[in-house]
């Protein structure tokens, strides 16, 4: 089991004048050094909001990494955060989480420009190819599931997954095996001696058991692959706590609601933006009962800010932290036990080790491979 009770590790401010990683000399003697945050798919949606709101809220000084796939939005998404915010820091790396060339190639950037990393937001995420079913749609509406439905868009959604040229299923890869390659490679500059950094996942209620197999991890063979790679997120968070507390690091998951962005446009393709702010008035009151219904980017990431407050050792590894949006509007952060076990979540880092080292192989094999190719 995790162990309950948690070693007390120093908060990095107990120790302003470490020379290793918490102060920097210049010419005017010592600085503190900024905390560095790292977020994934953060040129839109609950990405992009987080990063403002870390920005709003920031005293100290933070420097914030946007790490991500298109570099032109990563760019607006810089240039629109500086604009309300022209003293912050704002740093950008291209990465396709999908891609583990592209993965190990920002890991490797990563640890040569920072030497500290205290927080890395593992946000980035598709839901390919959905398809609405409207008839369960319609029947959940008059069902005893009403409520449940509209929380978690159980049974009303399928997707049809891809294949990436690293031969990994696209859903997988994008929400859960890029981002698990990245901590990995991350680990000199997150488990530091005498601090802790967090890993947040953006997970989502749509998590479900029923979708997720340890038979087929990467969901080949079903039509739920969104489904399972968030179920997988909230184990594998789960495991890392295991395996990395006692290293400084700790893991917690959110559920940011269901929130109007990109990836929920993409649910209804045939439905124009315009329409689904027509129905907010609907969502609005469907509100009223299910405070799932955060709606903006900005009320969706509440649980994201709410856990770069939290002390991690404080966290409980088996709660997903969600952000909730009440009637009235108002914004908070509830913690609910996640339908996971030890055991299961155990099994599956297993399997992610085995397949993080043949993809390695593999890598080293094609790249070994190229130049001879070639002649
Ligand atoms: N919206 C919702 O209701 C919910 C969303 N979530 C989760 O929230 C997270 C953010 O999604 P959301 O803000 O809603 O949607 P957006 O589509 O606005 O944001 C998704 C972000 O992920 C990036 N991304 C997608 N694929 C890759 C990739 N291969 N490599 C790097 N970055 C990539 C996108 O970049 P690009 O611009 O290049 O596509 C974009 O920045 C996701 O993990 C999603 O599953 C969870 C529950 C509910
Ligand atoms: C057009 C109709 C009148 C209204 C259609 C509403 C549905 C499209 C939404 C109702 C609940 C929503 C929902 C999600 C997608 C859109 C709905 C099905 C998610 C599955 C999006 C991704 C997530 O991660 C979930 C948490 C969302 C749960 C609710």
């Amino acid at each position: 089991m995790i162990p309950q009770k948690r070693k007390p590790v120093p908060e990095p401010d107990a120790q302003p004048f470490s020379p290793q990683f918490s102060c920097r000399a210049t010419g005017f003697g010592f600085t503190k050094m900024k905390k560095v945050v790292l977020v994934t798919g953060a040129n839109s949606g609950i990405g992009l909001a987080l990063c403002e709101r870390l920005l709003s809220h920031d005293t100290e000084g933070l420097l914030l990494c946007l790490a991500c796939r298109n570099v032109q939005r990563a760019q607006a998404a810089r240039a629109a955060l500086l604009a309300s915010h022209p003293a912050a820091q704002v740093d950008l790396l291209q990465m396709d989480t999908s891609s583990v060339s592209s993965v190990l190639r920002t890991a490797q950037e990563v640890k040569v420009r920072y030497n500290r990393l205290d927080y890395l937001y593992l946000n980035a995420g598709i839901m390919p190819n959905p398809e609405f079913d409207a008839k369960a749609f319609f029947r959940g509406l008059f069902s005893s599931k009403v409520i449940t439905m509209f929380a978690t868009g159980d049974g009303i959604l399928t997707q049809k997954d891809g294949v990436t040229p690293d031969g990994l299923q696209q859903v997988f890869a994008t929400n859960l095996f890029g981002h698990f390659l990245l901590i990995r490679e991350l680990e000199p500059v997150l488990c530091q001696e005498g601090r802790t950094s967090q890993l947040v996942w953006t997970s989502s209620s749509n998590a479900n058991r029923s979708a997720f197999s340890l038979e087929d991890i990467q969901h080949r063979r079903g039509t739920q692959p969104y489904s399972s790679s968030k179920y997988a997120t909230d184990l594998l968070s789960l495991s890392l706590n295991q395996h990395y507390n006692k290293q400084g690091l700790y893991s917690s998951v959110v559920s940011p609601g269901f929130v109007m962005t990109n990836l929920t446009f993409g649910i209804l393709p045939s439905f124009p933006a315009f329409l689904w702010t027509l129905l907010m008035p609907v969502f609005w009151l469907i509100r009223v009962f299910t405070n799932t219904f955060t709606l903006t980017p900005y009320n969706g990431s509440e649980a994201l800010l709410w856990l770069f407050r939290q002390k991690p050792e404080s966290l409980d590894p088996y709660a997903k932290y969600h952000s909730l949006t009440s009637g009235l509007g108002n914004n908070y952060t509830q913690p609910h036990k996640m339908d996971i076990t030890f055991e299961t979540s155990e099994s599956l880092y297993i399997k992610l080790l085995q397949l993080e080292s043949d993809t390695r192989k593999k890598l080293a094999e094609t790249q070994s491979a190229g130049p001879s190719l070639k002649t």
